[in-house]
């Protein structure tokens, strides 16, 4: 490869549970691959989370603080993460976030000198386009990192960058980076993206900074190649630049399927992981819907009531992951009047349903042989964690690139089907049973579901293999060492 490990990759991460996962994930697979040193940088609170995620683990990734202060851009104390702020001030967060840039250049220059040459490359959120003119100040390249899929990021990216649904007579729409036949809707679309113009804050922060993270050295992608294969072919001629694909990653414990309570993860479980396990191992093989929305999303109040009453008509066993509907504290107590009354006693009474609050062991869940199906807002880590597991999909995308997500798994991988999209919408309880029925029938259409999932599941854990990603990762990090050595040729030898 031409390269030495005293090599050094600085990474940053956008300030949110989603993407900090995934880049401790990529730094830990880049560290093992390359043995180069890998630097995570965030702000303080961020950096204290991921240190407590690590602090058992063999992780060799240094972490680093740099100074954020949110009172400064007039947001509430200590605020460093999406998570608990309201929709409406994450605009100001995202933007607040550009005032890292001081700092992580002063940590470039510090590294460069402590070191006596730059880092290799850094590696950024595709939303810190900004970070593609601090690498170059301070001698190296910036490579942007999307945490989502290649479908998900290519739809998000066109979106913004043409705004395609203004000034349309029809609420579906043709979208620059893909075929004609992937007709968007209006309602995939977040709320701020269909009512954005170009003037407005969502706009006037997404637009300059994703255009400029396209003019990076490369782009990473957490997806895999043979997942993604045809939005990978289109994403690349959108982008332009170079895309490897370095996902899905996945936590290890995903790779082998089908634990119970008995070989768990490998962890001592805790309470709540215990009691999802152990009622899990209640229930038939593949009878069990799971119910979650993802680390920082909730639905409304009469879709809870909706959603419960649909759970309860059904009668298949769930473990639904509950949070204060929207509008109240995520983080604060549940309260038993958002469920009709007496719910939770009665589904308890007949053993048919577990509800979990705030947060459930996912993937314990997920991996667990009684989960037949998963209600998600498809989130991407929701999405290739689900498939992993071979479990398809009911979705209600809400946010971010969800809807897209979503639409995806319905047209293009045939795992999923669609129960609502957003928190506006009316939820019925007769919907919710009909999909339920739909995806656990296990002939027709549930079925196919079901197999086209499992298929995909074999693809994903091959993939997600660490020999696997290394590949991909060993042809990134050489074509950035051969740059390098070209670039610091004298000219001479470019012509
Ligand atoms: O009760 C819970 C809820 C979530 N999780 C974990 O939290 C993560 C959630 O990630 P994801 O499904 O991607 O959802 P978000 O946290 O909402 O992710 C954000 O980041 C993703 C990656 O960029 C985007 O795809 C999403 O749209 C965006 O909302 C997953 O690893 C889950 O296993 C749990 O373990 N327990």
């Amino acid at each position: 490869m031409g390269c030495s490990d005293d090599e050094h990759i600085v990474m940053l991460p956008m300030l949110a549970h989603g993407h900090l996962i995934p880049f401790l994930a990529l730094a830990n697979q880049i560290q093992q691959t390359t043995g180069f040193t890998v630097t995570i940088a965030n702000t303080p609170l961020n950096i204290n989370y991921l240190r407590s995620t690590t602090a058992n683990s063999e992780s060799k990734i240094r972490l680093v603080e740099l100074p954020f202060c949110s009172t400064d851009h007039g947001l509430p104390p200590n605020t460093e993460n999406t998570e608990n702020l309201s929709l409406d001030r994450i605009i100001d967060f995202f933007d607040a976030t550009k005032s890292l840039k001081t700092p992580f250049f002063n940590l470039l220059v510090d590294i460069t000198q402590k070191q006596g040459k730059p880092p290799l490359c850094v590696i950024t959120d595709i939303f810190c386009g900004w970070a593609v003119d601090v690498a170059k100040s301070a001698g190296t390249v910036n490579v942007t990192f999307t945490t989502g899929g290649a479908y998900g990021t290519l739809a998000y990216m066109s979106l913004w960058l043409n705004l395609p649904h203004r000034n349309l007579d029809c609420d579906e729409f043709n979208l620059a980076g893909f075929p004609d036949r992937c007709r968007f809707h209006i309602t995939q679309l977040h709320r701020f993206l269909r009512m954005a113009d170009g003037t407005d804050s969502w706009s006037r922060f997404f637009q300059p900074q994703i255009s400029e993270s396209l003019q990076s050295y490369g782009m990473l992608c957490n997806t895999d190649e043979q997942v993604e294969s045809q939005a990978l072919e289109w994403l690349r001629k959108f982008v332009k630049i170079p895309v490897w694909s370095v996902g899905p990653l996945l936590p290890p414990s995903l790779l082998n399927k089908s634990i119970t309570s008995k070989q768990h993860s490998g962890k001592v479980p805790g309470l709540s992981t215990k009691k999802c396990l152990e009622w899990l191992d209640l229930q038939e093989p593949d009878t069990v819907l799971y119910i979650s929305f993802g680390s920082q999303n909730t639905i409304s109040a009469s879709q809870m009531i909706g959603l419960a009453v649909g759970l309860e008509e059904s009668k298949i066993p769930f473990i639904w992951v509950t949070r204060p509907p929207i509008g109240f504290d995520l983080k604060g107590r549940f309260r038993s009047e958002w469920l009709p009354e007496g719910y939770e006693e009665r589904i308890a009474a007949v053993k048919k349903g577990l509800l979990v609050k705030n947060w459930a062991p996912q993937l314990d869940i997920l991996s667990h042989e009684s989960t037949g199906a998963f209600l998600s807002h498809c989130g991407w880590n929701s999405v290739m964690e689900s498939l992993s597991q071979g479990v398809p999909i009911i979705g209600w995308p809400m946010a971010a690139e969800q809807g897209y997500n979503s639409k995806m798994l319905v047209e293009e991988m045939g795992v999923a089907v669609e129960l609502t999209r957003g928190v506006q919408t009316s939820v019925e309880g007769k919907d919710v049973k009909k999909v339920i029925e739909l995806i656990m029938d296990r002939r027709g259409k549930g079925r196919e579901m079901k197999e086209n999932a499992a298929k995909i599941g074999q693809q994903i854990r091959a993939s997600a293999l660490v020999e696997e990603q290394g590949k991909s990762l060993n042809d990134f990090v050489t074509s950035l060492i051969n740059t390098r050595q070209q670039q610091s040729l004298p000219s001479s030898n470019h012509s």
